[in-house]
């Protein structure tokens, strides 16, 4: 069953245009990574997806578009920036409003979490530090018993082994249940490279991808060539840097521009993988 599907999606909020989505399909058992500069739209394209806010053209559908909205939100876990309202109340608190709103609400999960991320139950999310505020929503959208689990930056603010904790978990969600998605955006090319089985480029609330994260990088490459006129416009090359007489070529298709460059006898002196940041950084660029 696929999680999610968008189609020819548009949002605007007041008279600018916000997001403008043709189409995107999640498949299950995945990890989607959502990639874009500062304002680019994801925040309001997660809210979007988790029911927030509506579209105001185009359709959402959520677990093939088969269940009333109460349905789906039974099985939709959205893991906000910011906690909100729910800030000033406490861990305890919050707990016992999401098992009267959730039929499985996982206790055991949400307790033994509290616990190995050292939280106090007690006192009011207000008064906890950045990081404790994130394993405290991990903790909340965790326990519920989602299908589709939708996180807004959540690991920014975390120390690494939190993150390293985070990250855990959220292989063992997965790992439970061949049906479960998890959709997370991010900043940090490290997460993309580590977690990432798709990646998706939101670029002024429009989206390209998805993108096999494997794939990118084995097609991006940096090769280095004698310098000639025309580099540039070797199929595959997206820059070309020159030092004295040598040029390095980025390529977003290695076997392509291999070829090409053999054809016109280049020499290639060297070849060398593409790091995850860069490669994110060209293809937000383009
Ligand atoms: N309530 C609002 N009123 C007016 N404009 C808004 C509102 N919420 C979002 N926007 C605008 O929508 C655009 C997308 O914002 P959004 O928060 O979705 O981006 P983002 O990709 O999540 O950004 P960031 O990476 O900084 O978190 C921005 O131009 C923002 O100014």
């Amino acid at each position: 069953m696929k999680p999610l599907t968008l189609s020819h999606v548009q949002k605007n909020i007041g008279s600018q245009q916000i997001l403008q989505i043709e189409s995107m399909d999640i498949e299950p058992g995945s990890i989607h990574v959502f990639v874009g500069n500062n304002g680019s739209g994801k925040t309001t394209l997660f809210h979007l997806i988790a029911g927030m806010i509506r579209t105001d053209s185009g359709t959402i559908n959520r677990f093939n578009g088969l269940e009333p909205e109460e349905r789906w939100k039974q099985k939709l876990s959205y893991m906000p920036q910011e906690l909100g309202p729910h800030s000033y109340f406490s861990l305890k608190e919050i707990a016992r409003l999401e098992m009267a709103a959730y039929t499985n609400w996982d206790e055991k999960l949400f307790n033994r979490l509290v616990s190995e991320f050292e939280l106090p139950l007690k006192k009011k999310l207000d008064t906890f530090s950045v990081g404790m505020k994130k394993k405290a929503m991990t903790a909340l959208a965790l326990a519920r018993p989602s299908k589709l689990l939708v996180m807004d930056e959540p690991l920014a603010g975390v120390d690494i082994s939190g993150q390293e904790q985070l990250k855990k978990e959220w292989i063992t969600y997965l790992e439970q249940d061949e049906q479960r998605t998890i959709l997370f955006s991010t900043h940090t090319p490290s997460e993309v490279g580590e977690m990432a089985d798709y990646i998706h480029f939101l670029k002024k609330g429009a989206l390209d991808g998805p993108f096999e994260k494997d794939q990118l990088t084995e097609q991006y490459a940096y090769m280095w060539v004698e310098h000639a006129p025309g580099l540039a416009s070797i199929p595959g090359v997206k820059k070309v840097q020159t030092t004295g007489k040598t040029s390095m070529l980025l390529s977003e298709d290695r076997e392509l521009t291999e070829q090409m460059l053999t054809d016109q006898r280049y020499e290639i002196q060297q070849i060398q993988a593409v790091g995850i940041a860069d490669i994110l950084r060209t293809k937000l660029e383009e």
